[in-house]
C-alpha cells in the first residue's frame, strides 16, 4: 500500500480540506496521514473562525513523519501566513521529496479567506517551484496572474503563464467556468483537456481537496501524470455525481460511492 500524506487545514464539517484528502486517499486505496495547519470552524454554509497551528508544530508534525515512514506523494491545501508557508518549505527542502501536488488554496465557495492576502506571494515563491503539479481554480488563477480567465483557450494562457512560476506541470480547474466541467492541463510542452459534464448539483464542497488529493494518491500508486489526472477527474465527477445532502448550505461530493456501490451490488 502506498502511503499519502496531506499538509492542510480541517474543516470541521468534513467535506472538504484534511478530512476529504484522508477520505479520498482512503477511498483510492492508500494510507493517508495528514499535517494539520490550521483549524477552521466550518459547516456548509461557511467558515465561521479559523485558528492557524504555530509553525513550529507544522514543521515538527512533517519531519517526524519523514524520518519514520517512506511517503509516496503528498498534497498541500490551505497554508494560510507566511510564517506557516516559509515552515513547510524548509521542513519539505530537508528531504528526499516524493511527487508533491499543490493546491492553492485562497478563498472557500463560500467567500472566506483562508489563504491570508499577504501571503500570496509566498506560496507562490516558496511552493510553486518545488511542486510537480499546481491546481489552482479559476478565481486562484486569475487572482495570482492578474488577469480574467473567462474562455478554455484564456486557461491555456493561464496554464503556461502559471509554469513560468516554477512548477513542473499545471491543472488549471474550470469548475467555476460556465457550461462543461473542463480542466487544462499543461506540462511543460503539451496541453491536456479533461472535459466532463458540468453535474447540476449543488454538493461541490471540498471538490478542489479531493481532486488534487486523488492526483497525489494516483501518483503515489504511479500512474503517469495524465493517467493520474484522468482517473481523478473520473473520481470527483463520480463523487459530485453521488453528492452527500448533510446541512442547509453546499454539501460534501461522496468519496466513497465505490464502497457503497460495491455493497449494494
Ligand atoms: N458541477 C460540477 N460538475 C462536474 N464537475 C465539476 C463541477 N464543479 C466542479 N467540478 C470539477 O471539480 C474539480 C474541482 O474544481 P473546482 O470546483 O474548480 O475547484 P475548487 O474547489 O478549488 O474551486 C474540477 O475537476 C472541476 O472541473
Ligand atoms: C480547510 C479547508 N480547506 C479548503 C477548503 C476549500 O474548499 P471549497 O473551495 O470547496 O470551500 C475549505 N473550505 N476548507
Amino acid at each position: 500500500m502506498k502511503h499519502c500524506l496531506t499538509i492542510a487545514g480541517s474543516d470541521s464539517c468534513g467535506g472538504a480540506g484534511i478530512q476529504a484528502d484522508l477520505k479520498a486517499f482512503s477511498a483510492l486505496e492508500t494510507y493517508g496521514m495528514s499535517v494539520i495547519t490550521a483549524i477552521t470552524a466550518q459547516n456548509t454554509q461557511g467558515v465561521f473562525a479559523t485558528q492557524n497551528i504555530d509553525p513550529e508544530i507544522v514543521s515538527k508534525q512533517i519531519e517526524v513523519l519523514f524520518d519514520d515512514i517512506k511517503i509516496d506523494a503528498i498534497k498541500i491545501g490551505m497554508v494560510s501566513t507566511i510564517d506557516i508557508i516559509e515552515a513547510i518549505s524548509k521542513s519539505l527542502k530537508k528531504f528526499s521529496l516524493p511527487k508533491l501536488v499543490v493546491d492553492p488554496v485562497m478563498i472557500s465557495k463560500s467567500g472566506f479567506d483562508l489563504l491570508k492576502k499577504e501571503s500570496k506571494d509566498a506560496l507562490v515563491k516558496e511552493l510553486f517551484p518545488i511542486a510537480y503539479i499546481i491546481t489552482p481554480n479559476l478565481l486562484e488563477a486569475q487572482d495570482i496572474l492578474g488577469y480574467e480567465i473567462k474562455t478554455v483557450e484564456d486557461m491555456k494562457k493561464a496554464a503556461k503563464d502559471l509554469h513560468k512560476l516554477g512548477p513542473e506541470n499545471v491543472l488549471v480547474k474550470g469548475g467555476h467556468l460556465e457550461g462543461d466541467a473542463i480542466d487544462v492541463l499543461y506540462d511543460g510542452e503539451n496541453y491536456h483537456i479533461f472535459e466532463e459534464k458540468r453535474i447540476d448539483c449543488i454538493h461541490t464542497h471540498g471538490t478542489g481537496c479531493t481532486l488534487s488529493s486523488a492526483i497525489a494518491a494516483h501518483l503515489a500508486k504511479g500512474f503517469d501524470l495524465v493517467d493520474a489526472v484522468k482517473y481523478s477527474k473520473d473520481y470527483i465527477s463520480t463523487a459530485i455525481a453521488h453528492g452527500i445532502s448533510i446541512g442547509k448550505g453546499v454539501g460534501p461530493t461522496n468519496h466513497f460511492y465505490n464502497l457503497y456501490n460495491k455493497k449494494e451490488e
